[in-house]
């Protein structure tokens, strides 16, 4: 059975947390490295359990970690955990696949943007009740962009006024992203709404916000402990 935290709440949050965090460099699972001595993937439970609108949340886990994770995660929410795929699109739709009846708003949330606010969670959710059919948090591009060819020689500078730089939850209609996901099976493009987009539906942005900075490289945990420390 899958479990709940609000009954009343019409939001499943999908968790892919089955990656290995190669550029973060050897070590655990990324989900399972520490920050301030909890595992991400425990920082971001946290987070969206504490979202109202959360009716269900469902991990996908590193295959030989599954019963760690729940175990992790016992003590944190009522979490459903499967195994992850070897792809980021086959971590979702693994996970996709186990969302009770009831929720009709989806959203799909790393497990590597640790700090996520529970109001981010909110905003998406509330813009996916609002109509549309799918939502992304964005943030403007505040450095210069330019594009470069062989040996690294500059080509021209991009206009970034119409750039984004796009973080997760990402929110769907529930139909809209199992229709997406039923027909992208190995498409290696990094986001959901990249798959929603190629099924001809507008994605439309909202304000993202600087604490759900995706921890990639050494240098992201290292300014998620400072952030961590001062209160986010
Ligand atoms: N097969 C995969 C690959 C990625 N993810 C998840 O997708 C999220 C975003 O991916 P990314 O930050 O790129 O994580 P990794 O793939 O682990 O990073 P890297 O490319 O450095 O190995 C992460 O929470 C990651 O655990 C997943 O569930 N299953
Ligand atoms: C989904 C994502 O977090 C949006 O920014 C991102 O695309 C994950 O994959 P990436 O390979 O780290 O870009």
């Amino acid at each position: 059975m899958t479990a709940q935290l609000n009954p009343r709440g019409d939001v499943a949050v999908l968790v892919p947390a089955a990656g290995a965090g190669v550029r973060l460099g050897p070590g655990r699972p990324k989900a399972l490295r520490l920050l301030a001595g909890e595992p991400l993937l425990v920082h971001a439970v946290r987070r969206l359990a504490a979202a109202a609108s959360v009716h269900t949340i469902v991990v996908a886990a590193p295959p030989a970690e599954v019963e760690a994770v729940r175990a992790l995660l016992a003590p944190v929410a009522p979490v459903t955990v499967l195994p992850g795929g070897a792809e980021r699109q086959a971590s979702v739709a693994a996970a996709l696949a186990a969302v009770p009846a009831g929720p009709e708003i989806v959203l799909v949330h790393d497990a590597a943007r640790a700090l996520t606010p529970p109001e981010l969670v909110e905003s998406v959710a509330a813009a996916v009740r609002a109509g549309h059919d799918a939502v992304i948090p964005v943030l403007p591009v505040v450095d210069t962009v330019k594009e470069v060819g062989a040996g690294e020689v500059v080509l021209g500078t991009v206009d970034r006024t119409a750039l984004r730089v796009v973080q997760t939850p990402q929110g769907f209609r529930r139909a809209v992203l199992t229709a997406a996901h039923s027909a992208a099976a190995g498409d290696p493009l990094t986001d959901d709404a990249g798959l929603v987009e190629k099924q001809g539906v507008p994605v439309v942005c909202v304000p993202g916000s600087e604490y759900a900075l995706k921890v990639t490289r050494p240098f992201d945990l290292a300014l998620a402990e400072h952030l961590l420390a001062a209160g986010a």
